[in-house]
């Protein structure tokens, strides 16, 4: 396994675009009772909107190629698995991620003291919103593909066969959290790796279709945190995963990620995990106290339905008879939260923005100040964003809805 990794030293052989077409056999549906089953899951997942999802009738109209993916001017290399009308849909050529890889060493990857295996950690400090790697995927595969009757493993292997050698290497030097007794090696490297991106292809009437998996070549060394201070984005256009700090990184620190939603309790987390990815998660946040662990809980749930139960900005301003501050406070609460939690990947940038708007509607200039500027303070790299910010910081009365809750409310119909 390598030792360190630098995020700009990975330079693999460039090989040519090409595609080849799977048989169409390969695609016969499953047993119904696996049918009956899967779809009962895919109907039930809101993300999905499927309510009327059928899998033998999706199976039936698959057929898949194998496809390397050509990038523009890049030497990063990709085998993908993709439904023929997907691959269709895709540029021939990918362009150049929007945000260049930045430069210098940002990471290392290498043990840690937790036992953990392989982990990324920041090789400086790494600011909010710091970018600390981009990278193209070695594989990508349909997030469905685990349904068909041929061996997932099959499609696999062909595709590690469409890629370099040094590839192949660093792609088998992957942790494999699976028994073989459930699948062969390359399927559980698959399995504890992938992460779930979404191609730029329309998802009417299928909306399973643009879900793939994708493995990183350093991005899946990053280690679970159920408070994590480093989320992943990834950019359909440009075939690239950014990997950016939620908080600040200091040089030495492990940079983590959530690989479960965060906000469920620490029984439920941890049995997922282990379900998923076979680890008994070892954490800060799962390593407190068994008190701190039932506030935590708490803490989360409500972090959970912040949004369903809020009230809007517009109805905040309309109604007279509410406190001025009620709006603010539930937002204030969050951010609370958040910071306890080591949540910020729970849209803390938007309950920023939320209360320095609440603020600005009541003309309260120093409090507007304050948290407008830690608004921006939360994404230094998007300087346009920034601009604006600095902008209303120097003259509130500029900002848009400025003074709205108060006298010449303009929702006020009356
Ligand atoms: C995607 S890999 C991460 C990189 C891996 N540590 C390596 O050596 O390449 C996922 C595996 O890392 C380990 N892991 C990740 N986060 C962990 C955590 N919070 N506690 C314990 N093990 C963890 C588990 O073995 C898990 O199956």
């Amino acid at each position: 396994m390598p030792s360190a990794t630098a995020s700009s030293s990975a330079e693999p052989k460039q090989v040519s675009a090409s595609t080849s077409y799977l048989r169409r056999d390969h695609c016969r549906p499953p047993p119904l009772s696996f049918c009956s089953q899967i779809n009962a899951n895919i109907r039930a997942n809101r993300t999905l909107d499927s309510p009327y999802f059928d899998l033998a009738g999706h199976i039936g109209n698959r057929a898949y190629c194998l496809h390397n993916v050509a990038y523009a001017g890049g030497s990063d290399e990709t085998a993908a698995l993709l439904d023929v009308g997907v691959k269709d849909l895709l540029p021939d050529l990918i362009p150049a991620p929007p945000v260049p890889p930045p430069k210098g060493l940002t990471f290392v990857v290498r043990e840690g003291e937790g036992k953990h295996g392989l982990g990324m950690f920041a090789a400086r400090n790494i600011p909010v919103g710091g970018l600390i790697a981009v990278e193209r995927p070695i594989l990508v595969a349909p997030y469905m593909i685990a349904l068909q009757t041929h061996p997932e493993s099959d499609f696999y292997t062909a595709l590690l066969h469409r890629l370099s050698a040094e590839t192949v290497e660093r792609f088998m030097e992957l942790a494999n959290c699976k028994p073989a007794s459930e699948c062969d090696i390359v399927e559980g490297i698959i399995r504890t790796n992938a992460i779930a991106i979404t191609l730029n292809v329309p998802s009417s009437p299928h909306p399973e279709l643009p879900t793939h998996r994708g493995i990183f070549p350093n991005i899946s060394r990053c280690n679970h945190s159920c408070g994590p201070n480093a989320k992943w984005q990834w950019d359909p256009v440009s075939f690239s995963l950014s990997l950016v700090a939620l908080r600040p990184i200091e040089a030495g620190r492990e940079v983590t990620v959530a690989y479960i939603s965060p906000t469920c309790s620490r029984a439920e987390r941890r049995s997922q995990l282990k379900e998923m990815y076979n680890f008994s998660c070892r954490c800060e946040i799962c390593a407190r106290p068994a008190a701190v662990t039932y506030n935590s809980d708490a803490a989360r749930s409500e972090l959970n339905t912040v949004w369903t139960s809020l009230l809007s900005f517009e109805d905040w301003c309309l109604d007279p008879t509410m406190d001025d501050y009620a709006l603010i406070d539930v937002h204030l609460r969050a951010v609370s939260l958040i910071e306890s939690e080591g949540l910020e990947m729970l849209d803390y940038g938007k309950h920023l923005d939320a209360i320095a708007m609440g603020y600005g509607a009541l003309r309260d200039v120093e409090q507007f100040r304050e948290w407008t500027w830690k608004a921006r303070e939360f994404r230094p790299t998007d300087h346009r964003a920034s601009r604006v910010l600095e902008s209303w910081i120097l003259d509130p009365e500029t900002f848009p809805v400025w003074g709205w809750r108060i006298s010449e409310n303009v929702f006020r119909k009356d």
